[in-house]
């Protein structure tokens, strides 16, 4: 895996995020203190704290999205936390030690999904075939039966086709030249997508519901009931579904049976360990440094979380994990509570400080027009599907720029989220009628934003509600 140098990262994360120069490089040079941490030997590692990061800034101004592009750059696993849903252990609630675990289910999403990229061919054509002989099927003859032990032990093989899938084991299929030559045909077919739409009834294994962990004694419930399923043969369920859909969902199933579980385990817990990144969000809100009474539970859930961001071993289904490389990111608005209410230990841990500004009437011009993903470019792609194409003028924008200032100075402050309303209530009968109508090219100037807009503005009660 190439590591991009701290510039080359601001650098992409310019290419999401308006402004925040500072925070984009103070999360590059946390990433890479990090690389340079796990070179050192043993001894040298004890003594190099990891030095984790707190953002702190107003809502709404690219804090939690700076985290996540910065994971999707590093390749990293990562979670996005909220820190007043921790309770102290002990209490109902999820105990802190779940953001771990949440962290190591990332991690194996994202290495089971290169697992699978790496064994797609090979799973495909196996799905492929076993469409072919649904389409296709063979003449059945029912299979001579094993003769009988006669030792007087029960027949397990028997016994064990009670619990869903020993029918098909007792017929066998002869497959006739005439039948291989045409399911190589189908075979072809199915690879150009010419059957795609073709409805076909196949026999898939069922896939076992996982909840999100709720606490350790839920977890270790449902960690009992996973190995007890793994012990039963896995039960098959029939589907009816297009031949596009079926494809999708045999080849997953191929591809699972290809690649090996503990090996995606093991590589998972590593990738955890050593490029996870856990985003805490809210953190003023358990900060206090007064003893009354509400305040000992937001102290204790710092004490929960310390020795997670000091480094320890937590346990998760798949094995321990050391947190001790782990990249925390703090964020908070830290209005009324500072980082200094925060427990002294905490706040050691969390040493790089950056300030996140609040947005301008030119960032927010910039945010609707210049990320790869901008909100303008998305409505644009959103409405061609209809074969629509949308235009905004120059001045059209600065007018949404405009009122995106105002209502957040004279309503709530929720920074760029307060484009999405906007564009929502600008464009709300545009997103209506598109589907119906031709509509061609609609352009959208200064004068349209002013008349849908204004009524909602001027009326301060619906202005809350909508925009
Ligand atoms: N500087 C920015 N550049 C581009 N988009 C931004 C910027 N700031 C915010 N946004 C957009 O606004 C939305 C909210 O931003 P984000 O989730 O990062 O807020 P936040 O600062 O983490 O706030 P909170 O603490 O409330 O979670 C996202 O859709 C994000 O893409």
């Amino acid at each position: 895996m190439t590591e991009l140098t701290p510039r080359q990262v601001v650098a992409e994360l310019d290419k999401y995020i308006v402004g925040q120069k500072d925070a984009k490089r103070a999360v590059a040079i946390a990433l890479q203190n990090r690389i340079r941490r796990l070179k050192l030997d043993d001894e040298m590692q004890q003594e190099v704290k990891p030095k984790n990061l707190l953002m702190i800034g107003p809502t709404g101004v690219g804090k939690t999205e700076i985290a996540r592009r910065l994971a999707t750059i590093a390749q990293a696993p990562f979670v996005k936390v909220e820190a007043t849903k921790y309770t102290e252990v002990g209490y109902v609630g999820r105990d802190v030690e779940s953001m771990v675990r949440d962290l190591v289910e990332n991690s194996i999403r994202i290495v089971k999904e290169q697992q699978h990229e790496l064994v797609h061919d090979e799973a495909e054509a196996k799905a492929i075939n076993r469409i072919a002989k649904v389409l296709r099927p063979g003449q059945k003859v029912e299979k001579a039966k094993p003769a009988n032990n006669n030792l007087g032990f029960p027949n397990f093989q028997e016994m064990f086709s009670q619990f869903g899938q020993g029918k098909a084991e007792e017929e066998e299929e002869v497959v006739t030249d005439e039948v291989a030559s045409s399911r190589r045909q189908i075979r072809q077919q199915i690879r150009d997508g010419l059957l795609d739409n073709h409805e076909i009834t196949i026999q898939i294994e069922e896939k076992k519901m996982s909840l999100g962990s709720i606490n350790p004694a839920m977890e270790q419930m449902m960690e009992m009931q996973d190995s007890l399923n793994a012990l039963r043969p896995t039960k098959k369920i029939e589907r009816t579904l297009t031949v596009k859909e079926a494809l999708t969902l045999l080849t997953e199933e191929e591809a699972d049976k290809l690649v090996n579980q503990d090996d995606i385990n093991q590589k998972a817990l590593k990738l955890a360990e050593e490029r996870g990144i856990i985003f805490i969000d809210e953190m003023d809100k358990i900060a206090s440094k007064n003893q009354n009474s509400g305040e000992v539970s937001r102290q204790g859930v710092q004490r929960d979380i310390l020795p997670i961001v000091e480094g320890s071993r937590v346990q998760t289904k798949y094995g321990y994990i050391d947190t001790d490389h782990i990249l925390f990111i703090g964020s908070g608005a830290f209005h009324t509570a500072k980082p200094s209410d925060l427990i002294p230990e905490l706040q050691g841990r969390f040493p790089i400080r950056v300030h996140l500004n609040d947005l301008t009437k030119d960032d927010f011009v910039r945010i609707l027009t210049e990320p790869k993903n901008a909100l303008i470019k998305q409505y644009q792609a959103l409405l061609a599907t209809d074969g629509v194409e949308v235009l905004f003028t120059d001045d059209a924008i600065e007018k949404m720029a405009e009122y995106a200032v105002d209502l957040n100075e004279s309503t709530d402050n929720i920074g760029a989220r307060r484009l999405h309303t906007i564009l929502e209530s600008l464009l709300e009968e545009i997103l209506f009628e598109a589907t119906d109508m031709q509509m061609g090219t609609i352009t959208i100037n200064e004068a349209y934003v002013v008349d849908k807009l204004d009524k909602i503005v001027e009326n301060k009660d619906l202005s809350h509600f909508i925009l």
